[in-house]
């Protein structure tokens, strides 16, 4: 195992500047013995990465705090990592802020889900740019190295990599990307490139050491300040646009994400609207039938349906697969009494056109900048009256339909169905009872029907919400109308 290191040399070159000279010809490293590593795509990074930039000189002012990651600063692992990543984000505010070659920010997002459900440790993003996915230039990771390993473990590196491959789907364009996994004292350099539609390539740097012994730059360092030195678009980063034939939609920002898809505010024909991007082509049939849908709700000429602009998913070729929506709308956040009357007409509208939405639920209710509602998200809708296996809403759908998924048969969804499970959920959202919702990634549709036939059991039982339900079980889309009127009088 090589462990030389090379002293960096640092030559001031007047009273007021100091320049640092990176000696490329003669970096040191830590070399380990290649570990297999599974992503979150159960792929092996493995491969060696030469460090991929040519080591610059860099200038910076004197007397200015550099962040070197000095060794007798750096907070020891037995404090943990909170200490370890507030320490990496100080060092990297310093760099930032000392070198004029660099114009990212490194910044702390360990707390929120900026990645889709996702939380890297740091994010490197363009100073001009606000903090967005679709801004983010390359993710970092920061992890402790046990003595055990006295490496990075296999999952650390997969759990980096996951970053990686998820800004790729967040980022569609974009053709690779740059990890970075440190504990502050080594680091090493994850990269992944996209040949394909799903086919990623994986490499990985050897460790270089980041901390500084004697106040000199370590080569890790001196390649972590030349990786800041590199331009958004050589780190892999792409500007954000689709094209479509000759026609162009720029996205201008993540809005929402769905099971299959990431949605963007985007600008398309000088009108703002919602892009529906496929995040794995392995839901392209919900999309292609979304489509399919959208072209036949069109006829209704809706102002409670969204329109489709644009689609764009040919799977010859391998670029994004999205749909192209307006109008670009808001969060539903809570019912008005205006909004029911157009509900009821657009299902009824639906219904008699022979289709059943099927996930009629808080999420797929938006409000445009007219404060009309719109009915979004038809990937799950079906023909009505045909019986299906079950899909879409569970929480909200009739008694018997629950016992019907419990007993493993097939639903036939009618438009009474549909209208009972308009009404619960608009009791779940008026009144907000306590109801567990089915955790991500949980498929046991069976217990989670009994949890909520239970809960139902005990709710909307009062005469009101009797006489509503009675109106839906009898697809009275008029009587309903009054009936739910009158809750907001
Ligand atoms: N026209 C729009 N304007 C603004 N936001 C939108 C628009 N369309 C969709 N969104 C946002 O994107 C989110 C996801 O959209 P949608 O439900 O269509 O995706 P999905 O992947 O089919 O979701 P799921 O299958 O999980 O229900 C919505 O909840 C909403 O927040």
């Amino acid at each position: 195992m090589k462990r030389s290191f090379t002293e960096e040399m640092i030559k001031v070159i007047d009273d007021r500047f100091k320049k640092i000279n990176i000696d490329v010809s003669n970096f040191g490293w830590f070399s380990c013995p290649a570990t297999h590593t599974a992503t979150e795509k159960g792929r092996l990074v493995k491969d060696e990465l030469k460090f991929p930039f040519i080591l610059k000189s860099i200038t910076l002012r004197k007397n200015s705090r550099i962040g070197l990651f000095k060794k007798n600063t750096i907070p020891t692992s037995q404090r943990g990592e909170k200490f370890i990543q507030e320490y990496f984000i100080k060092e990297c505010d310093a760099i930032t802020r000392a070198f004029d070659e660099i114009h990212y920010n490194v910044l702390d997002v360990h707390k929120f889900p900026l990645l889709d459900t996702r939380k890297p440790d740091f994010v490197i993003v363009s100073k001009q740019d606000p903090l967005d996915p679709l801004n983010v230039v390359a993710v970092g990771e920061i992890r402790v190295i046990t003595a055990k390993h006295g490496m990075f473990s296999n999952a650390d590196i997969g759990h980096a990599t996951s970053f990686g491959e998820k800004l790729l789907q967040l980022q569609p364009r974009r053709p690779f990307v740059y990890v970075v996994l440190t504990n502050c004292r080594v680091l090493m350099l994850i990269f992944i490139d996209r040949s394909g539609n799903s086919n990623l390539k994986y490499q990985r740097t050897p460790l270089a050491k980041l901390e500084s012994d004697n106040g000199s730059a370590a080569v890790g360092w001196k390649q972590f300040v030349t990786l800041l030195s590199q331009d958004p678009e050589t780190l892999g980063w792409v500007p954000s646009t689709l094209h479509h034939e000759d026609k162009e939609i720029k996205l201008v920002r993540s809005i929402g994400t769905g099971r299959t898809s990431v949605v963007y505010e985007g600008m398309y024909d000088n009108n703002k609207v919602a892009v529906k991007m496929l995040k794995d082509t392995k839901f392209i049939e919900q999309f292609r039938w979304e489509d399919y849908i959208m072209e036949k709700l069109a006829n209704l000429n809706s102002q409670n349906l969204l329109s489709m602009e644009l689609s764009h998913l040919d799977t010859n070729d391998d670029g994004p697969k999205f749909i192209v929506l307006s109008p670009l709308c808001k969060r539903f956040k809570t019912w008005r009494k205006e909004d029911i009357s157009p509900i009821i007409d657009t299902l009824r509208k639906v219904h008699e056109l022979g289709f059943i939405h099927r996930d009629f639920r808080k999420w797929n209710l938006l409000r445009d900048q007219d404060e009309n509602i719109r009915i979004v998200d038809w990937g799950f809708s079906v023909e009505v009256n045909k019986p299906v296996l079950f899909a879409g809403s569970l929480e909200t759908l009739p008694n018997e339909v629950l016992q019907d998924i419990i007993d493993g048969k097939k639903i036939k969804y009618t438009k009474e169905i549909e209208l009972i499970s308009m009404v619960r959920s608009i009791y779940l959202m008026v009144f907000r009872p306590p109801l567990e919702r089915i955790p991500f990634g949980d498929d046991d549709i069976k217990e989670w029907a009994k949890v909520y036939k239970e809960f139902w059991e005990g709710h909307s039982q009062s005469s009101i919400w009797s006489k509503i339900l009675d109106a839906a079980k009898q697809a009275d889309y008029d009587g309903l109308k009054s009936l739910l009127m009158n809750l907001f009088l």
